[in-house]
């Protein structure tokens, strides 16, 4: 089965399910979090810039509300579809309830390709896409956030836009937002910043030094070029990254910086065209087979499969992204001893400030990034050592231990609010 074929959403459920039998929770219960609770399908018009009207297809899919509102991204990519975004909600409720902040829950894409949009085009499908889906959102119902495609500047248009319909501005209603309207300092390093403190706490545990730690990255945009540049500031060698146009490596270690500043300057934050004096072009695939300490996947699903998990040579993978590896390579790489820092932890600290980033909005008094960073610090460590304790103690990998925490939060949560009548 190629990466394509492979459901998101099945692999969430099998993943659900593995905890949900080690935790024995009743029928009822896994019957309500198997499936998600409300699923929003819109087909909405957007006026293209040559005078011609196009119709996009968008969700918003609300996983769990049993410990608050939902929360989650919204993606811009031509490959999402309903069953990825049940999945990646269903990943919301998990980390969410893993790093205890009190969420439920949710996600939102557009099958779109926004490197295809002018701007004023991205604008008007953002501005159409929010209305659609406003019926959902709210500071107290559903709060959206960036993921793949989308940005700042999509989420203060998604704001002002929902302001607009309630006729006041509404900073809670989204996180994410540029600083200038509302959104928190440290919001656009902070899921990059979450999985560099992934990296350290695991190479301690390891008792590995990061002084020249080899790591390589798959993704470019707003995590994996943010971890990338953290981990390279501690003194780690990132040997190889990739985005969609492929890989760049370089054994004693790329200028992660000149790297930063070349996507800086391209439209869409490309590496494409990026040359240096030692720097190999190398494709997807070979990167992530590159002989190395750390992986971090942090692009798409289904990344590291049965078919490639056999010649994956890093002995510790921190996933950046949502579903990088599938059930099927989980268990291979387990066999050979890779260590996995699962998702639901691994990139937790977007929404870990994006919570900061709501509360500030709510209470409308402003945190400086000092204050920031040391929270979010002491939220994922503290998760990861929670996580970390009970795989030891249970020998077992540290995704299963993740997701037997999680899991147990939210079933506790239902059936303590009770099922009506
Ligand atoms: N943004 C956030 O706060 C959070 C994001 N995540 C997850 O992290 C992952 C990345 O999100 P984010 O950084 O925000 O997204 P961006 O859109 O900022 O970046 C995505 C990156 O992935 C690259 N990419 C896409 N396809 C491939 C491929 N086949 N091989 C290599 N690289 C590829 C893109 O390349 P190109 O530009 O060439 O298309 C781009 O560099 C997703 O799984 C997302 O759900 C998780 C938690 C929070
Ligand atoms: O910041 C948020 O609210 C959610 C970010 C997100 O979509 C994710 O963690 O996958």
């Amino acid at each position: 089965m190629t990466s394509h074929q492979i459901n998101p959403f099945h692999v969430a459920q099998r993943q659900f399910d593995q905890a949900a039998e080690m935790l024995n929770l009743p029928d009822d219960i896994r019957a309500i979090l198997r499936v998600p609770q409300r699923e929003l399908t819109v087909n909405f018009p957007v006026q293209m810039d040559d005078g011609t009207t196009q119709v996009f297809t968008g969700y918003r899919v609300q996983h769990n509300l049993s410990r608050g509102p939902v929360k989650g991204g919204i993606r811009y990519h031509p490959s999402v579809d309903i069953d990825e975004v049940r999945a990646l909600a269903m990943w919301m409720t998990w980390k969410c309830a893993l790093v205890n902040i009190p969420y439920g829950g949710a996600k939102g894409g557009v099958i779109v390709d926004p490197k295809q949009l002018s701007i004023g085009e991205l604008e008007r499908l953002t501005r159409r896409f929010a209305t659609e889906i406003s019926i959902l959102l709210g500071p107290e119902k559903d709060i959206p956030a960036p993921d793949v495609g989308t940005n700042a500047q999509v989420m203060a248009w998604i704001m002002d836009t929902i302001s607009m319909h309630r006729g006041y501005t509404v900073p809670a209603v989204i996180t994410g937002k540029p600083v200038n309207v509302g959104g928190s300092l440290g919001r656009v390093e902070a899921t990059g910043r979450g999985v560099m403190l992934m990296v350290r706490e695991m190479a301690r545990k390891l008792d590995w030094s990061l002084e020249g730690l080899r790591i390589v990255v798959q993704g470019f945009g707003n995590v994996g070029s943010t971890a990338a540049y953290l981990l390279h500031q501690l003194g780690c060698k990132i040997i190889g990254v990739a985005d969609a146009s492929g890989g760049y490596y370089c054994a004693h270690g790329l200028d992660i910086p000149a790297m930063r500043a070349y996507t800086d300057r391209q439209s869409f934050h490309l590496l494409e065209g990026y040359q240096a004096p030692g720097v190999e072009r190398i494709s997807g695939s070979e990167l992530l087979e590159l002989e190395c300490d750390v992986l971090i996947p942090a692009a798409l699903e289904n990344q590291i499969t049965g078919n490639n998990a056999e010649r994956i040579r890093a002995k510790l993978i921190v996933e950046g992204a949502n579903g990088p590896t599938t059930p099927d390579a989980d268990a291979i790489l387990g066999e050979r001893g890779i260590i996995i820092v699962p998702d639901i932890l691994a990139n937790a600290g977007g929404v870990i400030v994006s919570y900061f980033e709501w509360v500030q909005g709510l209470q409308e008094f402003f945190w400086d990034e000092q204050d920031i960073n040391e929270k979010l610090e002491r939220i994922i460590v503290g998760a990861f050592d929670q996580v970390y304790a009970m795989a030891t103690q249970r020998q077992i990998p540290l995704r299963l231990a993740a997701y037997l925490l999680a899991v147990q939060r939210v079933a506790d949560a239902n059936t303590t609010r009770g099922v009506y009548p």
